[in-house]
């Protein structure tokens, strides 16, 4: 049962989440808790994930932070798309009782000398073309967990490796959350829903749209008989079409280990197969996926 309908309330400090959250806590003590981490500029993604919490728990939190320890230092912290008005309705219609939404010198008063990194999930995909990016996001998620004490937490399977990062250290570390994946959403045109597809010109996004075109045919194929090596090379091939598109990766990964196969027998043992990649179009760099079988 939802707490409440009303509109979110909006928290910046640590003191004023414990005491909203205290407040739950003593009125609903049966009541669970669901956390939904997102660094806002609310897309329908994110309220894919608010609305999934609301369903499952009796209070939601969504967190709104740009965590500057997962940036590198060529990367776009500083232009980040940010809209807090805009969050604030998205997040009312998609059924979030609390926002917090911390300043940088709240979540970090001092620099962290603590550091939380995986090894084997964090070392290729994402984590090699963007190094320090995980022990970023695996700090702030830790600071989150243990500033809300969610029950649930949940993340979107666009970013499926960060997913598989933060199931690993919960498991590793026994942080009392259960790790919820949540479907990617894509808009009518296939692109996966981002933050960053405000960046993009029409151009640009015209030509994107190369990554879910291209990934919808991996099943086809796969079932047709290609092995991981194939599959990548054809994928490749096909974003390689499009002028503007620089690719980072491409790549066919055991899920969640993140292991790769390079031939038919290792994907013949592997339960899940990922089919990942990042791809740049001017200087937005976007991720999409697909995960055999799909559920
Ligand atoms: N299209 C989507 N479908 C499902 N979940 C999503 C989607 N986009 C983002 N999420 C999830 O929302 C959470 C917060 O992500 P984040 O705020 O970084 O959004 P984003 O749109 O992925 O931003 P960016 O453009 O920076 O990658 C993450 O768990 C992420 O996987
Ligand atoms: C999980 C997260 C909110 C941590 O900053 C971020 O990496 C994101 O938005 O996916
Ligand atoms: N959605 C992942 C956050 C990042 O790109 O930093």
């Amino acid at each position: 049962m939802r707490a409440t309908l009303s509109v979110p309330t909006v928290v910046r400090t640590i003191a004023e989440l414990h005491a909203r959250l205290d407040e739950y806590r003593a009125a609903a003590a049966a009541g669970t808790i669901g956390l939904v981490p997102t660094m806002g500029y609310l897309h329908e993604g994110h309220a894919s994930l608010l609305r999934r919490s609301a369903s499952e728990n009796g209070f939601t939190v969504l967190s709104v932070f740009v965590n500057p320890l997962q940036f590198g230092p060529t990367e776009d912290l500083d232009r980040y798309p940010r809209d807090e008005e805009r969050d604030r309705a998205v997040a009312a219609e998609a059924g979030a009782d609390l926002i917090f939404m911390p300043s940088v010198s709240e979540m970090y008063p001092k620099r962290p000398l603590t550091t939380i990194s995986l090894t084997g999930v964090t070392e290729g995909l994402c984590g090699a073309s963007r190094p320090g990016h995980f022990d970023g996001v695996a700090i702030v998620v830790t600071k989150l967990f243990n500033l809300v004490r969610p029950d649930r937490a949940y993340f979107g399977l666009k970013d499926a490796q960060q997913l598989a990062v933060i199931t690993q250290m919960a498991e590793d570390l026994n942080v009392p959350v259960e790790i919820v994946p949540c479907p990617i959403v894509r808009e009518e045109s296939g692109l996966a829903m981002s933050s960053r597809n405000v960046y993009l010109s029409p151009e640009e996004k015209s030509q994107a749209l190369v990554l879910s075109r291209t990934l919808k045919r991996v099943p086809e194929w796969a079932a047709a008989g290609a092995n991981a090596k194939e599959l990548k090379e054809r994928v490749r091939q096909a974003i390689e079409e499009q002028p503007l598109a620089d690719i980072d990766y491409v790549e066919a990964v055991e899920y969640p280990s993140l292991a790769p196969l390079e031939d038919e027998k290792e994907a013949a043992k592997a339960g899940r197969v990922l089919v990942a990649v990042a791809v740049r179009f001017g200087k937005t760099r976007l991720i999409d996926n697909i995960l055999l079988p799909q559920a």
